[in-house]
């Protein structure tokens, strides 16, 4: 068998699977069939959970059959929160997240069980579970008071509310809800990859999702929203972000938000629903200064780089209008792609072989004989 080299993995096929295929050629991102940008705009994210474990949009009595599902779920062991509290300060959101869903491995008494049944029931449990652990990680980490979740609310509006202590208006619900249907699921990205590494050694879960969390933490991927928000903070105004973007640009530095292995040439299509949301949060809240550095900045990065924007770029700042604390981003990235990983990690166990790629080796090579003693 020849082997060869592609760096990055750029261009390799790693897996099939039924679950999603980014269609470059068709501009589409396939999600069991269907364009996730249709889906977006007309389903939600409940929907898309639904899809992407059992294969169908739902009916009503499987959408209510499902919130029920995730609703008994809702409260996590309380001892995660001990947990948290003996994290030390400045632990990031993260790093917090990924202690508590690796600490939940231990309260499954079947764990050593990957069948399909034991793997959904595990999904519903995560999913239910991830407001409260992304919400309440951060609140112990920062000496918050922890919330309860509601479920009166909506699964998007417990969601939020867990983070933001508030109800969302009906605007910023369906725009919260709409960015967790973009974040849900997106192919072969770095972290599905690790999940999917992870499981294939017949691991759990629980220890393929915290492999996940580390995946995603880095700002080559959804750390970058984090990033974004942060630039977009410093540079204040058109001007300064014009500058500011020109100069990085300069010094040969990455710019987060932008440019993607897959649409290297194109703007990710998620990005451009997000650049929408930002409008009409912008027109609701009377103040259009980021979208205008936004669109600002987009423009140079095209025009210096022939770089599009990816769909961290415009889901920081919908995510600061919608009054998120920052550092909260990339874990409600990764409280979305919950669904994206257990059906991937499902998907693993149920069709299995172990990943275990070749180097190419470039180092030295010796004989022990021609050392002198
Ligand atoms: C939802 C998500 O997770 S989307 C990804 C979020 N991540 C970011 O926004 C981080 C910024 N972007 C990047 O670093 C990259 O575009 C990645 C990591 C997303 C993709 O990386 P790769 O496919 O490995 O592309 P690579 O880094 O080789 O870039 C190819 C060329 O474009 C340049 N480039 C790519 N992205 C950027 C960027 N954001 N800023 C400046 N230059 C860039 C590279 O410097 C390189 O140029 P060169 O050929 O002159 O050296
Ligand atoms: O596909 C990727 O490499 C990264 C990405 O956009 C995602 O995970 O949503």
């Amino acid at each position: 068998m020849e082997l060869t080299y592609s760096p990055g993995l750029d261009g390799v096929i790693a897996a099939e699977t039924k679950l999603s295929f980014l269609d470059v050629v068709g501009s589409q991102i396939v999600i069991r069939g269907y364009d996730l940008i249709e889906l977006s705009q007309r389903y939600s994210y409940l929907d898309i959970v639904h899809l992407l474990l059992h294969g169908n949009l739902p009916t009503t009595e499987q959408q209510a059959d499902l919130q029920d599902k995730l609703k008994e779920n809702y409260h996590v062991p309380q001892e995660l929160f001990q947990i948290f509290n003996l994290l030390p300060n400045g632990t990031h959101a993260m790093d917090g997240l990924r202690t508590g869903i690796s600490a939940l491995a231990g309260y499954d008494q079947h764990i050593n069980d990957r069948s399909t049944e034991k793997n959904v029931t595990r999904a519903y449990r995560l999913l239910g579970g991830m407001p409260n652990i992304v919400a309440n990680s951060y609140r112990v980490l920062n000496g918050q008071e922890v919330v309860e979740p509601d479920s009166e609310l909506s699964y998007s509006a417990n969601f939020y509310y867990m983070i933001t202590g508030r109800k969302p208006t009906p605007l910023e619900e369906e725009i919260f809800d709409q960015s967790l249907v973009l974040y849900s699921e997106h192919e072969m990205p770095n972290s599905t990859f690790a999940a999917r590494v992870i499981a294939s050694t017949q691991s759990d879960l629980y220890g393929a999702l915290t492999g996940a969390v580390a995946s995603l933490k880095g700002n080559l991927h959804g750390g970058a929203n984090e990033a974004v928000m942060y630039m977009l903070l410093e540079a204040k105004t058109v001007e300064g972000f014009e500058a500011m973007l020109k100069n990085k640009l300069k010094n040969k530095e990455k710019i987060m938000g932008f440019g993607h292995r897959v649409y290297m040439k194109k703007m990710d299509p998620r990005a451009q629903i997000m650049k929408e949301a930002l409008y009409k949060l912008c027109l609701e809240q009377g103040d259009d200064r980021l979208y205008h550095m936004c669109e600002a900045g987009e423009k140079v990065m095209v025009e210096e780089k022939g770089l599009y924007p990816n769909l961290d770029y415009y889901a920081a700042p919908v995510y600061y209008m919608l009054g998120l604390p920052i550092e909260l981003y990339t874990p409600i990235f990764f409280g979305s792609r919950t669904i994206g990983l257990c059906a991937h990690v499902i998907e693993q166990h149920d069709n299995n072989r172990l990943f275990r790629p070749r180097v190419h080796y470039i180092g030295e090579r010796h004989n022990l004989e021609e050392l002198s003693v």
